[in-house]
């Protein structure tokens, strides 16, 4: 049976005028009693169906949780994203919506008697158990005339949450004391001593937070508990996001570029033209004011804005800014909310107390109505594409939903996307250039540094002698650096010198990464660990070391060549901890620290005026990936680095370490050349028959069994071939990059196209006749336009 379709329920007369479209509802499914949540998508009066309809057990809302607009919207994005629609429906809602949830009715109107007569005199009740038909009637209709409202609570999801934690009254001295007599294997006690050492301004700390962090177990904090070392307490914690503080800035007078993007930007918001703009604006041309200004120009309207971010942990400043200039009237969903924090504040939305969102990729989905304008910053961002399933882009949805809220959209990017540059080109958006830095100054000046060259080979380390002399003046000046090494960990991974064996994850087919912190060997996709091994597993040889360096290596190399400076470090490894992103910043932007070293999740978005210098360690990390993104990447990386040197006052100085210094994505991104790389990359997207030059679909089959999946692979492509004419190009089915992942193995199809009328409707029949292979646990996903390609 195919179910990627509606099926149709009986309205049992009880729920006459209460059931509408955009509730959940409870129903019976297939045979047996099983009942699942479906969502209501429309009420007819008169059914074709043969046979007896069953009816609908019961309403699980009081009233519609998802907008016609919504409801609208999953029937493109299911087509568009080969996908169910229950999965684009549920992705709509914040996940707790899934779960159980309470709800309350509140009257409104007082007087009213028949609210009187509901609510026993009480000002809400709260709905336990099943109500009766009349009751719900009666609520619909005093909902309808405005007399009560339905609030949501979520279930165990209390506004304050309890959790246990750790402290210690011992002081620094008392702590090394005691960590001195500790048995030399008492590892995980050792660990924690020193963990409060450093952090004694910060007790108590959580269980889950030491655990996560540092391995620290539950045995090793009751075993220091029982020898007085430290105290379990319970901490209260109140619901409320963490890591923002308000920037209140005034609105600033306008540069002439920025009042060019503001004017067009505010007539369109004036005439509701659902135009879509491209702000193409330099490292520091102050596009954030551009966004602040023309959001204003939407709530003059007496409408709401959109605001989409890449990350906003990574973000802080501009959300921030935001949040400073509109206070209150603005939502922010972001990845590091709990799951109950993200209700609060869609449920903020949804009554409407808020008039602007800001929020990573799924806010697309916010229940803002009368939408006045769309901003996606930083719109190349690759994070802007969901990996799971629905696998949309938010540009996409966003665009959609600007039609149909009447709305422009705003693209805004040093470094935009070669798809939404070439839409530009062709005058499907409307280009705005913003050439200048605020400051009025040159871009940062960059000088490229030949890795292969004698005297960089010769030196010991990551660090050549120019980036050693920049790194020293600014420390000299008492300015900052930003170093970027875009690779976690110590080093990268272990291999034998005698025989060549490198040590991998059992699960997955990549080499395992040291880190130094847990004194453990981890693989980064799968999350397996194991001890680091005194001798090679394959010949016994002794001669097993470390290959490639990672950021807590250059940490160290950072410490060894300038001790007297203050090094932040900023990666996964570092910043796994609610609000520790945030933290960083804060501490860099107070200039308690003066190297601010981390992987590319310190590129975009920061603006500090004491930054005067960036280091790249090594170019060519992305450089070497096997994806037709790499040199777009590439560029877009060593741009957006560069441009947080010199954005104030001070000069900024950019060294870029590379092994390849010929490659035009390193030369024009040390020009900050965005045009010129533009039409070198699309010469060569040009000649390989890439997106923009084509659209393209990726297939891709995974099973525990290579051989399943090479026959079920070879089966799609059969399927594809003869809905395709001849001028499409099929690639596969071969091997992903990483071949086997959590002991599946992955193979793909890549169908290259620019006009195939048929293929459409054959993807879409792949979908639902690949159902049943997921019982047989295949994986297969069909991403339109993917991101990347491994
Ligand atoms: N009109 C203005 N007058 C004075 N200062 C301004 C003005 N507009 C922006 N600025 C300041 O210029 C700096 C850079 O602006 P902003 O951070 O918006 O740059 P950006 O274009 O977003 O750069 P990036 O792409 O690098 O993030 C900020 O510190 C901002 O406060
Ligand atoms: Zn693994």
């Amino acid at each position: 049976m195919q179910t990627n379709r509606p099926f149709e329920y009986l309205i049992p007369e009880t729920l006459t005028d209460v059931v509408v479209p955009g509730m959940r509802v409870e129903v019976p499914f297939g045979r047996g009693r099983r009942k699942i949540q479906g969502f209501v998508m429309r009420v007819k009066e008169t059914s074709d169906f043969q046979g007896k309809l069953k009816p609908i057990a019961r309403v699980i809302d009081l009233k519609p949780v998802l907008s016609d607009e919504m409801l609208k919207l999953s029937y493109w994005l299911a087509d568009r994203t080969y996908s169910f629609q229950i999965s684009c429906l549920q992705t709509m809602l914040p996940s707790v919506m899934r779960a159980k949830y309470k709800q309350y009715v509140v009257a409104i109107d007082e007087v009213d008697p028949e609210v009187v007569r509901l609510f026993n005199g009480k000002p809400t009740f709260e709905i336990t158990g099943q109500l009766d038909d009349e009751t719900i009637k009666l609520i619909n209709r005093l909902r309808r005339n405005n007399k009560i409202d339905i609030q949501y609570v979520v279930e165990n999801q209390a506004l304050q949450v309890k959790r246990q934690a750790v402290t210690t009254d011992l002081n620094v001295i008392q702590l090394h004391e005691a960590k001195s007599k500790l048995r030399a294997n008492a590892k995980s006690q050792i660990k924690l001593l020193e963990y409060l050492a450093d952090h004694l301004d910060e007790l108590p700390i959580e269980f889950s937070d030491l655990q996560k962090e540092f391995g620290v177990s539950r045995a090793a904090i009751k075993t220091a508990e029982k020898n007085d070392l430290v105290r379990v307490v319970e901490v209260t914690k109140l619901r409320k996001p963490v890591g923002i503080t308000p920037e209140q800035t005034t609105k600033m007078k306008l540069t002439e570029e920025q009042q060019a993007a503001v004017d067009q930007i505010n007539s369109a918001i004036e005439t509701e033209n659902p135009q879509t703009f491209l702000v193409e604006g330099v490292t520091g041309s102050g596009k954030t004011e551009v966004y602040l200004q023309t959001i204003e120009k939407a709530l003059q309207q007496e409408k709401t804005a959109l605001m989409l971010v890449p990350e906003i942990s990574l973000t802080p400043q501009m959300v921030n800014r935001v949040v400073g200039r509109f206070g209150d009237q603005v939502a922010v969903l972001h990845s590091g909310l709990s799951n109950g924090e993200r209700y609060d504040e869609w449920t903020r939305i949804e009554n409407r107390d808020v008039k602007v969102v800001v929020g990573a990729r799924s806010a697309v989905f916010a229940p803002l109505e009368h939408i006045g304008l769309i901003i996606i910053d930083e719109e190349h961002e690759g994070s802007y594409k969901q990996d799971d399933n629905p696998r949309y882009h938010a540009r996409d949805v966003a665009l959609w939903r600007a039609q149909v809220n009447k709305c422009p959209v705003v693209l805004g990017s040093a470094t935009p996307s070669l798809e939404s540059r070439a839409r530009a080109e062709k005058g499907v958006y409307q280009l705005i250039r913003m050439k200048k830095r605020i400051n009025n100054k040159n871009l940062p000046q960059v000088k490229i540094v030949d890795m292969r060259d004698s005297e960089n080979s010769a030196v010991k380390g990551d660090f050549s002698p120019v980036l050693r002399e920049n790194l020293q003046e600014t420390l000299d000046q008492h300015n900052q650096a930003i170093i970027l090494l875009n690779r976690r960990g110590y080093s990268s991974f272990m291999m034998c010198r005698e025989c060549g064996f490198v040590l991998k994850c059992p699960n997955c087919d990549v080499s395992l990464t040291y880190h130094k912190d847990l004194g453990k060997m981890k693989c980064h996709y799968c999350g397996h660990d194991e001890p680091v091994p005194q001798f090679c597993p394959n010949c016994k040889s002794k001669k097993i070391g470390f290959y490639g360096t990672g950021t807590q290596n250059i940490e160290q190399q950072l410490n060894d060549l300038f001790p007297q400076a203050r090094v932040l470090r900023m990666d996964v490894d570092t910043t796994r901890r609610k609000g520790a992103h945030a933290k960083i910043l804060k501490q860099f932007g107070d200039h308690k620290a003066d190297i601010l070293l981390g992987t590319q999740m310190i590129a975009k978005g920061l603006d500090f005026p004491d930054v005067t210098l960036v280091g790249v360690i090594n170019a060519d990390t992305t450089l070497s990936l096997a994806d037709f993104r790499a040199s777009e990447r590439t560029f877009q990386l060593l741009t957006q680095v560069s441009g947080r040197a010199g954005r104030a006052e001070k000069t900024g100085h950019v060294v870029i370490q590379t092994f390849n210094p010929d490659h035009y994505a390193i030369k024009d991104a040390s020009t900050q050349d965005y045009e010129t790389f533009f039409k070198q990359e699309m010469y060569i997207r040009h000649q390989s028959n890439y997106t923009p030059y084509y659209f393209t679909a990726l297939i891709s089959v995974a099973n525990q069994d290579e051989g399943k999946t090479l026959k079920q692979s070879y089966w799609l492509k059969k399927q594809l071939q003869t809905a395709l004419s001849k001028d499409a190009i099929l690639l596969g089915p071969s091997p992903t990059m990483i071949s086997r992942k959590q002991n599946k193995y992955y193979y793909q199809i890549i169908v290259k196209y620019k006009h195939e009328p048929k293929l459409h409707q054959r993807l879409l029949e792949i979908l639902n006749e690949t159902q049943a292979d997921a019982k047989n646990g295949f994986t297969i996903a069909i991403d339109n336009e993917p991101q990347h390609i491994d």
